[in-house]
């Protein structure tokens, strides 16, 4: 059989993974939703991220992707594209299709509707209202379903929907840089950006794809940060400082631009005249007592966020991990040494008396960025 046109434009990387399921054009086309999946990072929440691609006859003939929630799925928007066409056609799509009315109806409806013939699907949706759902909707009606094609990308993209799903909390990250020594300042306290300018781009287009940064009043008073994701990035979080008696500046980056939002999270009978110069300021106060990463992860869960960023000193980054408020660790290690027996560092004290107790990340990949190197790994999974 001749190969189609979009065949011809798969490389041979990709012909090379041949053992992984489906067709060299399945996977090619699966990554091509999480391209368009991507278009949205930082914008869906609580909704995953997702992209469709339909194919027929070797052309693409519709695309969409998500824009968030409240708005169609990624498979009416590639519906749409491709209209009368799309009948006979093969949908791929990263998600598995939904199969109820949340704010929108269900996908797989609009699917067998228009006579799709195959769909691709890249995992099943942990979300309980579909959870199988769509896929089991599509094959009662006579569509042949794939499952599983890129899956392990696919489970990479929507972590953070993943695990808000099965926690029904956020997707906590701890972001650092530090020097070779394992230093985030020096003995006398000052600190400054540590890494590169690469590193400081990749920590731009995190903030970027979170919906929150969180920072504890220490690191204010400190480093007065803005925490926003650059201006050539669109998307800037929700900028969260938590401090238990709003005993911060009054002059501070985060309540003197507006470039992003600020939430601080304080507790009952903190300063009353500081949080009514904040509210002046347009900065939301929300009182939770006592204030710590458990309480704040539940309050951030109900007010829909999918993942954040922790960007705090040691002490906050120990609790934090210690409350299984952080799932993934970012690490950024510089080529420099600074020295000293009181120098802090990332993690403060957990408490921990033998090394045997260390805690070991898992799924760890590193690679230079810049003169630095970066490393990522993940915490255990917490038992559910
Ligand atoms: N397959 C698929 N494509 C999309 O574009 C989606 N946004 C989803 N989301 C699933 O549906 C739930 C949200 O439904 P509403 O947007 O409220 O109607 C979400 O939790 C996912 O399970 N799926
Ligand atoms: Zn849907």
């Amino acid at each position: 059989m001749e190969n189609s046109p979009l065949d011809a434009q798969i490389d041979s990387d990709q012909m090379l993974s041949a053992s992984f399921l489906g067709t060299p054009l399945d996977r090619a086309m699966m990554q091509r939703c999480i391209e368009l999946a991507r278009r949205a990072l930082g914008r869906t929440a609580p909704n995953p991220l997702v992209g469709a691609v339909i194919v027929k006859d070797g052309q693409i003939i519709g695309e969409g992707f998500h824009p968030g929630a409240g708005n169609p799925h990624a498979e009416v928007f590639a519906l749409r594209e491709a209209g009368d066409l799309a009948v006979g056609a093969t949908i791929y799509v990263n998600l598995e299709p939904c199969n109820h009315y949340g704010r929108t109806p269900p996908c797989s409806e609009a699917l067998v509707a228009a006579g799709v013939a195959k769909v691709v699907v890249g995992m099943v949706d942990p979300d309980p209202r579909v959870s199988g759902g769509g896929i089991a909707r599509l094959q009662q009606a006579g569509i042949e379903v794939v499952v599983g094609v890129e899956e392990e990308a696919c489970r990479q993209l929507n972590e953070a929907f993943i695990h808000r799903i099965l926690y029904q909390r956020p997707f906590g990250i701890l972001k650092y840089a530090m020097t070779l020594d394992g230093k985030i300042a020096t003995t006398t306290g000052h600190s400054a950006w540590i890494t590169s300018p690469d590193a400081r781009h990749i920590v731009h287009q995190l903030r970027a794809a979170c919906d929150a940064v969180i920072v504890g009043g220490n690191t204010v008073r400190l480093d007065n940060p803005k925490l926003t994701s650059h201006q050539t990035y669109t998307h800037n979080p929700l900028r969260v400082v938590m401090s238990r008696n709003l005993d911060l500046p009054t002059d501070a980056y985060l309540w003197e631009t507006t470039d992003a939002p600020t939430l601080v999270l304080t507790e009952a009978n903190s300063s009353p005249y500081f949080q009514q110069m904040l509210l002046k300021k347009n900065v939301e106060v929300v009182e939770l007592t006592p204030l710590t990463p458990t309480k704040v992860m539940e309050y951030l869960y109900q007010r829909n966020l999918l993942s954040v960023l922790w960007e705090c000193g040691g002490t906050l980054a120990a609790s934090a991990i210690a409350q299984a408020a952080v799932q993934k660790v970012l690490a950024f290690i510089a080529p420099k040494i600074v020295g000293g027996k009181t120098a802090p560092s990332p993690v403060g004290d957990l408490g921990l008396a033998m090394m045997t107790d260390a805690i070991t990340l898992e799924r760890v990949t590193w690679r230079p960025v810049g003169s630095d190197c970066m490393l990522e790994g993940y915490l255990p999974p917490l038992p559910r």
